[in-house]
């Protein structure tokens, strides 16, 4: 947390180094700077297994070298960064084991499918606070973060103690507020598993709420998906009894045939890349 606090207080110009490179194969990846999300006020750093699966084409380096740690006193950020990216992933395929029992599969079901190599993504944010409403013209046109279903498995999210995350209640159609509690982190269900589960299990809603609380708000998400080449399989003999339902809030759309989706995990996360450059084009 303290070293997120100063990588996000280091100049400008020093992120932008590390800043994310639009057309990229892994275009997602690296620094984003506050504004250049459309409505959402948040800044963002993003980091990945890369150096584990080799499957990175990213030119520029996605880290402060051992150098400019020292130099900007950040010394041990991408360790850190590393060391909770593998715990999260050992965690990850642990519930991916809790997963199997609870859909009567055998227990190594996603052994080979998914988790031989992962592909994870670190997120770090910094939602500022602000001292305006975030309204305008009576319409909240802010966003920390515009409503949006995760993509991949799952994700798991760890945040502090500044709260304005919210999850869409499927009954009530209303926000609920995901309140903070301290030294736990978030389950959020992801597109790829509503696929793979054809519907058993439905990927949620979420948005975080533009920040006027006085305080800074950081959030780390993890995101697990699978290998980017393995293909996307619906587990077969699932009884399923619900499907997708809400299809669209604010910009985002969930595709209502989501169910229907055939491919790589690479295909399905091109789809959602376009959506979001098209967006903020
Ligand atoms: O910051 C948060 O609490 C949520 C972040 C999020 O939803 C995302 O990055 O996908
Ligand atoms: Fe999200």
């Amino acid at each position: 947390m303290e070293l997120s606090k100063k990588f996000f207080s280091l100049p400008l110009d020093v992120k932008m180094k590390y800043k994310i490179n639009i057309g990229e194969s892994e275009s997602n990846l690296g620094y984003f700077s506050l504004g250049q999300h459309g409505t959402d006020y948040k800044e963002e750093t993003n980091n990945n297994n890369k150096k584990n699966n080799n499957t990175s084409k990213r030119i520029s380096e996605l880290y402060p070298t051992k150098e400019e740690e020292e130099l900007y006193d950040i010394v041990g950020f991408k360790d850190t960064c590393e060391t909770f990216m593998k715990c999260l992933n050992r965690f990850s395929i642990e519930l991916m084991g809790l997963i199997t029992i609870n859909l009567n599969l055998p227990e190594d079901y996603f052994n080979d499918l998914y988790l031989n190599h992962p592909h994870f993504n670190l997120g770090l944010l910094k939602y500022m606070s602000f001292d305006d409403d975030g309204n305008g013209n009576g319409k909240i046109t802010k966003f920390g973060n515009e409503p949006h279903c995760d993509w991949g498995l799952f994700t798991l999210l760890y945040q502090d103690d500044v709260g304005g995350l919210q999850a869409l209640s499927k009954s009530t159609g209303h926000w609920i507020n995901v309140k903070p509690i301290s030294g736990s982190l978030i389950f959020n269900i992801g597109n790829v598993m509503e696929i793979i589960t054809r519907g058993y299990y439905i990927s949620m809603f979420h948005q975080v709420i533009y920040n006027t609380s006085g305080r800074d708000r950081y959030s780390f998400p993890f995101f697990f998906n699978p290998q980017l080449g393995k293909p996307i399989v619906p587990i077969n003999n699932l009884e399923t009894t619900t499907t997708t339902t809400i299809t669209k809030i604010g910009n985002y759309i969930k595709d209502p045939n989501i169910l229907n989706f055939k491919g790589t995990y690479n295909d399905y996360h091109n789809i959602e890349m376009n959506k979001l450059f098209k967006k903020q084009n």
